[in-house]
């Protein structure tokens, strides 16, 4: 047979899904409750044996925090919904022809919506035979990145067809990252009005424990911390927020550094959160509303959040550098 007998066989396209936590739908105790079962019900998130943790997550947690959660929420809650959904949306469109037209760029959440099953499959039947699921941790940590993993290959277990899959590996240390939360704090301590006695580079906690079982995350923190400290040219202290439960978490708390800094004559204190691709309740509401009234509480008089990458040109363009990497082979470089 002729080759030209052949009939033309389109190129498989190729699906970029970009992956964050999840957010509720609604500021609201009902909406919040809904979200917080499906994420503390993750055993990867919480550690604890099922029969032991669901009876008190049910009892206790589920009756008291979707109220007090909801509430935060609340405060930061934007036209476009929650800021986390908002900005990864943002995300996503802003990439959306960064990788020619072959490629299809999407995003989903862990927990919550746009799920990752639904995501992926809508990839899948539009034709992507060949996908690169990338959560947006820079840290690696079985608490997120893992478990997001884990969903992705779940759906695929349920398909007849898989696509391939391709997976973007943490970038904590990673030059384009450093580089981009640089400029991004540079730029930013340039606009404040005080010159900060302090820096805080404050990243989600997480259970001591699983720093002792072997996750990476407290590693990769620390690492961001000092090459974004060397490139900055100037110290940071590192500090873990976002406390949850009765456990030893990992140390020091960003809230009781920040009590304590204005004794030590640190008044005026900015604050960074690179471990958050975008900004969320964690950041807005916990460390922009919250540490800021716990600081000046405590005696100190200048404060500034300083906020993620979020979908600035230079978190973009380090996003587009990182995933141009891991299509390698599936797309032409431009
Ligand atoms: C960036 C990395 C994150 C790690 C590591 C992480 C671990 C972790 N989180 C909880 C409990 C909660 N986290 C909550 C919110 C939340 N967490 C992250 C990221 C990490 N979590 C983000 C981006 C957000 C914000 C979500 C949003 O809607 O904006 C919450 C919900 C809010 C609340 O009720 O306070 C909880 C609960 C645990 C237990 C854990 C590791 C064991
Ligand atoms: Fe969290
Ligand atoms: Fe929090």
């Amino acid at each position: 047979m002729n080759p030209s007998d052949h009939p033309t066989i389109p190129a498989p396209r190729v699906g970029v899904l970009l992956v964050n936590l999840g957010t509720p739908d609604a500021a609201d105790a009902a909406s919040v409750r809904r979200y917080l079962a499906e994420f503390l019900s993750d055993p990867r998130v919480v550690e604890i044996p099922r029969l032991v943790w669901q009876p008190i997550l049910r009892g206790a947690v589920l009756t008291t925090r979707p109220k007090k959660s909801a509430h935060a929420y609340r405060q930061v809650w934007t036209e476009d919904g929650s800021p986390l959904a908002a900005i990864t949306r943002r995300q996503a469109l802003a990439l959306k022809d960064a990788f020619g037209p072959d490629v299809t760029v999407d995003y989903a959440m862990r927990y919550g919506r746009p799920a990752i099953v639904d995501r992926l499959r809508a990839l899948k039947d539009a034709g992507c035979e060949r996908i690169l699921f990338a959560p947006l941790y820079p840290q690696y940590c079985a608490a997120t990145t893992a478990t997001a993993n884990d969903k992705a290959f779940a759906a695929l277990a349920g398909m007849r067809w898989q696509p391939a899959l391709r997976t973007l590996p943490p970038y904590h240390d990673d030059p384009a990252y450093i580089d981009a939360l640089a400029t991004n704090v540079r730029a930013q301590l340039q606009q404040l009005d005080f010159a900060p006695d302090a820096i805080l580079a404050s990243f989600h906690g997480m259970p001591q424990r699983t720093l002792e079982l072997g996750d990476p995350y407290h590693c990769h923190c620390r690492k961001t911390a000092r090459l974004l400290s060397e490139a900055l040219g100037r110290e940071l202290t590192v500090t873990f927020q976002s406390r949850f439960g009765r456990a030893k978490w990992l140390e020091p708390a960003t809230d009781k550094v920040l009590e304590a800094l204005p004794a030590t004559g640190a008044r005026k204190v900015a604050i960074v959160a690179p471990g958050f691709s975008a900004d969320c309740l964690e950041t807005l509401e916990e460390l922009s509303i919250r540490g800021r009234e716990s600081f000046e509480a405590a005696g100190g008089t200048h404060f500034a959040y300083l906020p993620c990458l979020n979908d600035t040109p230079a978190g973009i363009v380090m996003l587009r550098g990182l995933l141009a990497r891991e299509l390698a082979g599936w797309v032409a470089p431009a």
